[in-house]
């Protein structure tokens, strides 16, 4: 297809704009009832709630999670690769949990050019599976593990080691003890088939390999070091045992290093920072270091948690951490990660291909993007909006800022993170004159949403709130077009409850804490001076979702949507 195809035409009745428009993505901002564990509402947030004024012309909600965002059933909540891929591409694609599901329902995944690759290796030495231990389906699933190893038992592969990453934040607290169990009941019952199946080392998923974007690489190190070493500071015979006990440990709510007794005011391990694991014979050997010859898969679908382990499993020059052995194995991911590196270059079953973003028309029409958000989201707004592509369409006319987020430090310690710095940049790139469009993401409301902490929730939507409002501010000043939106829920419910009534689940009379992200429709809302009299929001989609809104920001530029995407939100 040649460049002139993708030069998107002009708007029947909205003229391209002068000025540039602003889009902004609060991350986790969730639409729920007033309610005293929806943080969002409990927030003094003077400038959403303003928004919403504008019902139904220029304030509505769209579906964010399941089949509206590619995902296998409504069952399953929203999150970020799917939500930014949606926002971004303006299509509805069927996603990694989706393919996955398919490949291993028939045991297709193993005729697969990617499995042919591992076999050999994984039936004469060992098979290493790595990944997220969950049921979560954002990242992994545990079915999907579980068929994985089965159907590797059923063709022969003799020895099976699993590096397990604990959850806590697509599932509840506590429930990685659970479903470690679990695995260790699965893996036990391949014995009598002649397979010895074991898990061989693990570690909470915020403090062991699944960093992301760079954020902090000491992650993967302590990742790599327990899974392929088979070093680690806590050593354990049962990964059941191991998990109770250092969840049992106190820590002062930051890093393993820095880990301090009940009596000083240390708090329970979450399983999100459960500090890395190796699990030892009787004679204290690791029971799974990865070594040459071995095969390794790992079986996280999503990317942008991976990628970094795959390039150190994968690159021959690499210097963000000191690997002490680099083993010659033969490695594939679930997917293929990054589709321009080619990263892995081995995968159990190809990836969504998401292709004709909005962000390639627009470069090929010659809008000009700042895209910025601090270093935990910015691949959001750039990498999954333009269909898990790192890099821009054109370098000349988009410009990628990162700000880096903060590190060894949880969200709830600082709510407000990074947003000033973002909504600084994105006032001096709607001021410069140099953008048509300015796309900012605030991770606060599901970072610290994420945590479980709703009073520090509450303080990152009132923190965003006004951001937002600054930024509008600068947009009437300049004479644009603004429109805000957010990716999926999760700071509008902060609890467990129980399906039918709503109620809060309780134990020990506390309520369950929620971390995960919800199935709750999130707010899209425009304005600005820019906007012309008369455009609103259509009444007639039955089911607008965040798909929608890639045409709608390409109508907003002044261009007719291409055909290949959903219709856009907009009646004019
Ligand atoms: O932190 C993450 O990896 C996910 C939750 O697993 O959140 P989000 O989809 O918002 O990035
Ligand atoms: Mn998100
Ligand atoms: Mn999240």
């Amino acid at each position: 297809m040649g460049a002139s195809e993708f030069q998107l035409k002009k708007h029947h009745s909205i003229p391209k704009p002068e000025k540039p428009l602003l889009v902004v993505v609060l991350d986790g901002w969730g639409e729920a009832p007033d309610d005293e564990f929806n943080a969002i509402s409990r927030a003094e947030t003077p400038c959403m709630d303003s928004l919403k004024e504008s019902k139904p012309d220029r304030w509505m909600l769209l579906k964010a999670h399941g089949t509206a965002v590619g995902l296998p059933s409504d069952d399953d909540m929203g999150n970020s690769e799917v939500g930014h891929n949606a926002l971004g591409a303006g299509q509805v694609v069927s996603q990694g949990a989706a393919l996955v599901d398919k490949a291993l329902e028939k045991g297709e995944l193993f005729d697969h050019d990617g499995w042919k690759y591992l076999e050999p290796a994984a039936k004469e030495h060992t098979l290493h599976l790595i990944g997220l231990l969950s049921d979560g389906g954002v990242h992994s699933r545990y079915n999907q593990l579980w068929l994985l190893i089965q159907g590797a038992a059923e063709r022969g592969v003799k020895r099976i080691r699993v590096h397990t990453l604990t959850d806590g934040r697509d599932t509840e607290d506590g429930t990685s003890v659970k479903f470690m169990a679990q695995l260790q009941k699965d893996l036990r019952s391949l014995e009598g088939k002649g397979c010895d199946a074991q898990v061989a080392s693990g570690g909470g998923r915020m403090i062991t390999t699944m960093d992301r974007y760079e954020s902090d690489w000491n992650v993967v190190k302590r990742g790599w070091e327990a899974h392929v070493l088979g070093e680690a500071p806590n050593k354990f015979k049962d990964p059941v045992e191991a998990i109770k006990a250092l969840k049992a440990s106190h820590c002062d709510g930051r890093r393993c290093k820095l880990q301090k007794p009940k009596e000083a005011g240390g708090k329970p391990v979450s399983d999100q920072w459960i500090p890395p694991f190796v699990i030892v014979d009787d004679d204290d050997n690791p029971v799974g270091p990865i070594q040459d010859g071995d095969a390794v898969a790992i079986f996280n679908f999503r990317a942008d948690r991976v990628v970094e382990l795959s390039k150190a499993f994968e690159y021959k020059d690499f210097k963000h951490f000191d690997r002490k052995r680099h083993p010659d194995v033969r490695f594939a991911g679930m997917m293929q990660y990054d589709g321009e590196l080619k990263l892995p270059a081995h995968f159990l079953v190809p990836p969504p291909a998401i292709s004709r973003t909005t962000g390639e028309f627009l470069a090929k029409s010659g809008v000009s993007t700042f895209a910025c958000s601090e270093s935990q989201k910015i691949g959001h707004v750039t990498f999954f909006w333009n269909g898990n592509r790192a890099a821009p369409f054109d370098k000349k006319l988009e410009t990628f800022h990162e700000v880096p987020s903060d590190q060894n430090i949880p969200f709830n310690e600082k709510p407000a993170m990074q947003s000033a710095k973002i909504t600084k940049l994105g006032i001096e790139a709607l001021k410069s004159g140099k953008y048509d469009q300015v796309r900012l993401n605030f991770p606060n409301p599901d970072m610290v949403g994420h945590t479980g902490d709703l009073e520090a929730t509450i303080s990152a939507c009132s923190t965003v709130d006004s951001c937002v409002q600054e930024l509008i501010n600068a947009v009437e000043e300049v004479g644009g077009t603004w429109l805000v939106t957010a990716d999926h829920g999760n700071a509008e419910d902060m609890v467990q409850r129980d399906k039918k009534s709503g109620k809060p689940l309780m134990e020990d009379g506390k309520p369950r804490i929620l971390t995960s992200h919800t199935l709750n429709p999130v707010p899209v809302a425009m304005g600005g001076p820019g906007l012309p009299e008369g455009v609103k929001f259509r009444t007639d989609l039955k089911e607008p979702g965040l798909a929608n809104v890639g045409p709608t920001i390409i109508n907003l530029l002044g261009f007719e949507a291409p055909d290949n995407m959903v219709p856009t939100l907009l009646s004019a």
